[in-house]
């Protein structure tokens, strides 16, 4: 199979798929009971509050963390299954690059390690706009510039799945604009984004918004059916009646 092309591209098989998920960290239970699925080729948002479980569920996918009960299949296959490993970008929210390398010297180290070519490196560092730096030492870069060569790393293996725990942060609207212009070019060539964020105006640029609380979905829906469910244009102050809505009926659907 050419590298990048996923094992399950049908635009009707779920990229991801979630039953029952259940995931400990410790003795805590973090993730109880999800079920979702998200079609591939387009940007689904993961929205909830600090500690909501954000992370854990994306650790998950990548296949980082272990599921303690349910199944998550990923592009057809169990998560963190060997044969998808070409397949699925993680970007974490700590950039993981090397400081005493140049942006190309990151790019094209993580780049070799799924066969990447040098025209595979140049475009991915262009992807995030650093082209005039790409000489550049990563550690002399501003902390906007720093976090997009981590963004560059996952591109470059041209992942079917690109997995973004908060990509955005620390980004000035301007570059966040732009950064979120070329996910939705990447999600119209087939690529399938999971971006978690905590900034509710980012989840309008998403076609789908998976909502956590406490390790629970509260709702999947489009940022017009979070509007009209929370009964607000404005996606935060929805996002916050759906809360209220939900202890008040104890119910989480
Ligand atoms: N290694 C760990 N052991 C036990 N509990 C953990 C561990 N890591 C995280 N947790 C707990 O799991 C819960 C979910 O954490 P997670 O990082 O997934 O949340 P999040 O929604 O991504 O939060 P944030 O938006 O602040 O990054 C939190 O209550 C956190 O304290």
């Amino acid at each position: 199979m050419p590298r990048g092309t996923a094992p399950s591209q049908d635009p009707d098989t779920a990229a991801i798929a979630a039953s029952g998920l259940h995931v400990s960290r410790g003795r805590t239970t973090i993730l109880r009971g999800l079920e979702f699925s998200i079609m591939p080729g387009r940007i689904t948002c993961l929205i909830g509050p600090s500690g909501s479980g954000k992370t854990t569920l994306m650790r998950a996918i990548v296949g980082v963390q272990k599921i303690s009960r349910g199944t998550l299949s990923v592009l057809g296959r169990p998560a963190g299954s060997a044969a998808l490993r070409h397949d699925v970008g993680y970007v974490t929210q700590g950039a993981s690059v090397y400081g005493d390398l140049s942006v190309a010297a990151n790019v094209k180290y993580f780049g070799a390690m799924h066969g990447a070519t040098a025209a595979d490196v140049a475009q991915a560092i262009a992807a995030v706009g650093l082209e005039s730096h790409m000489r550049r030492k990563a550690a002399d870069l501003s902390g906007g510039q720093f976090s997009r060569v981590s963004l560059a790393c996952a591109l470059v293996s041209h992942p079917a799945l690109l997995v973004l725990d908060e990509p955005t942060v620390g980004l000035d609207p301007v570059l966040r604009a732009e950064l979120w212009g070329r996910f939705a070019a990447m999600a119209a060539a087939g690529t399938t984004l999971l971006i978690s964020s905590h900034v509710m105006e980012e989840a309008s640029h998403c076609s789908s918004l998976l909502l956590l609380r406490e390790g629970q979905l509260l709702a999947q829906l489009t940022p017009e059916e979070l509007a009209q469910r929370g009964r607000n244009k404005d996606l935060e102050r929805a996002f916050l009646a759906i809360i209220t809505d939900t202890q008040q009926t104890g119910a989480a659907s």
